[in-house]
């Protein structure tokens, strides 16, 4: 063999990588079991946090030296402190705390993980209840979750997005379809102080969304439709129809779409936000990866590049701009249809 061709072979640095996955969630989990992000806010000192914890000091400090190896912690002076990471999203006092967020997302990701050999071999089974991802009870669970999710970013997110839009000073009446807990759709609200907004959702996360709307002051700018998006009545005289994360369950896309067109105003913006796989459905790893448990099982419901846009341009909207945007939780596609080929920019919003 030539020397050159051994300069040549790939470095075998990302297996050594993936066997730290299971290391780096264990120290998180254990960081979240004994609730260390919020003792590290009174004090970083490894005697006063050994003794308030009851736990053996050498080997606490060895767990905080490798959590600072992770980057949820910082080390100096033999004290320890948390990062900004830790310090937003890992607080239970925060209102941006992940926890419970992480663990739904990982009882879903992690799923088949042991049997990944035995569903490649015999194909998925039936699902019944919770595991089916269209059913209600699993999203009632995750109510909860979804409002820190909103709150750590897609509410912003959704608002500036709405807020960017020419035609958005003149939007009266705005649906969030399938907005969970609906803090993207209020925060849509919040941004244009005559904006009218309705949430689409199961009724079990209606009664979620309407304590959010009280606790914001919203409950006389909002209104419901409570159950399945494929059978109730969108309502009409949209001016802007918001969607994330929820169009996975639409039983006829064609239909579907057609009543989103005629529940718009004209000059009506249709906006949706989800991810696209792409170069084969292999790619963007991140979707990839974390659906692998649920595409095994028969869940393969991740969207390709291009469908929902090709589906808008199918249902007659006239000008479709897609444009991609890095989310926390991977890249995603910003899909805006106009019913009309122009912008409705009237002057004076009055
Ligand atoms: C992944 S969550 C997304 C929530 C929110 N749009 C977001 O981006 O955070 C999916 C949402 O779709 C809702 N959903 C699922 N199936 C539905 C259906 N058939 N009709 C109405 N809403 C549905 C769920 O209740 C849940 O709130």
């Amino acid at each position: 063999m030539n020397p050159k061709d051994d300069q040549l072979q790939p470095d075998f640095a990302p297996l050594a990588d993936w066997l730290l996955g299971p290391i780096r969630l264990a120290l998180m989990d254990a960081a979240m079991e004994l609730e260390l992000p919020d003792l590290l806010t009174k004090t970083g000192d490894p005697d006063k946090l050994a003794s308030r914890l009851k736990v053996h000091r050498q080997n606490l400090c060895l767990f905080l030296d490798a959590l600072t190896g992770l980057g949820l912690t910082e080390k100096e002076d033999g004290f320890y402190y948390n990062t900004p990471l830790a310090d937003r999203y890992l607080r239970r006092d925060r209102e941006t705390w992940l926890g419970e967020m992480l663990h739904n997302l990982r009882n879903i990701q992690h799923r088949n993980l042991d049997n990944m050999v035995e569903l490649i071999r015999s194909g998925p089974s039936e699902l019944k209840g919770e595991k089916r991802l269209e059913s209600e009870e699993q999203w009632k669970n995750f109510a909860g979750h979804l409002i820190n999710y909103q709150k750590s970013g897609l509410a912003r997110l959704a608002a500036d997005i709405a807020e960017s839009l020419p035609e958005f000073p003149h939007v009266k009446k705005m649906l969030d379809l399938g907005g969970g807990p609906g803090l993207a759709g209020m925060a849509i609200l919040q941004r244009h102080p005559r904006l009218e907004g309705v949430l689409c959702d199961m009724p079990s996360m209606i009664s979620v969304a309407r304590e959010q709307a009280q606790a914001k002051g919203l409950q006389g700018r909002m209104t419901y439709i409570s159950g399945d998006y494929n059978q109730v009545d969108l309502g009409e005289s949209y001016d802007l129809i918001w969607t994330s994360h929820a169009l996975y369950y639409v039983q006829n896309f064609s239909h579907f779409f057609s009543r989103i067109y005629n529940s718009l105003n004209p000059g009506g913006v249709f906006l949706s936000l989800h991810e696209g796989l792409c170069n084969e459905r292999t790619f963007p790893p991140y979707h990839v990866l974390a659906r692998i448990s649920l595409a095994l099982e028969g869940q393969d419901v991740s969207f390709s590049q291009g469908f929902i846009a090709e589906k808008m341009r199918e249902s007659g909207f006239a000008k479709i701009d897609s444009q991609s945007l890095e989310l926390s939780m991977g890249p995603v596609w910003l899909d805006i249809a106009r019913k009309s080929e122009t912008i409705f920019s009237a002057p004076n919003p009055g």
